[in-house]
């Protein structure tokens, strides 16, 4: 299988969130509105927690994909871009030193 990248799932959400609500999960989200949305990546959340604490791998992968797909959906609604996420994510790797070291070479 070719890699999948959230940044791919990320414009995929954005095309969808045009769509109808009637054929589209992520419009129907969209158009519900942040509080619906966010208590949807909440419960999903949750669900991720379960299947983590139950050590079932298969429902710990498939609840992570659920938790990631909805945390784009909110994260679109609010209009904040997946790389705002992934600089403060590179930022904190600058503030432990850790990024240095890992891109030195052995
Ligand atoms: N990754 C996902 C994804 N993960 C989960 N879901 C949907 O999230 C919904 C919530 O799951 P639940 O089992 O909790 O849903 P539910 O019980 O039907 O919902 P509630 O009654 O609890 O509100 C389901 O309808 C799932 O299909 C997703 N819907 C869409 N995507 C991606 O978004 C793309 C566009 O999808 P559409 O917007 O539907 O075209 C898809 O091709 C996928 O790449």
């Amino acid at each position: 299988m070719s890699k999948f990248s959230l940044e791919q799932l990320e414009a995929i959400v954005a095309k969808r969130a045009e769509a109808s609500p009637d054929e589209s999960w992520t419009a129907k989200l969209v158009a519900a509105g942040q509080e619906r949305a966010a208590k949807k990546l909440g419960e999903e959340a949750v669900e991720t927690v379960i299947a983590a604490i139950s050590q079932d791998r298969q429902n710990l992968t498939a609840e992570s994909a659920d938790l990631l797909y909805h945390l784009l959906v909110v994260l679109k609604i609010a209009g904040i871009p997946l790389q705002d996420v992934l600089d403060e994510l590179q930022r904190r790797t600058g503030q432990s030193g850790l990024q240095e070291k890992a891109s030195r070479p052995k």
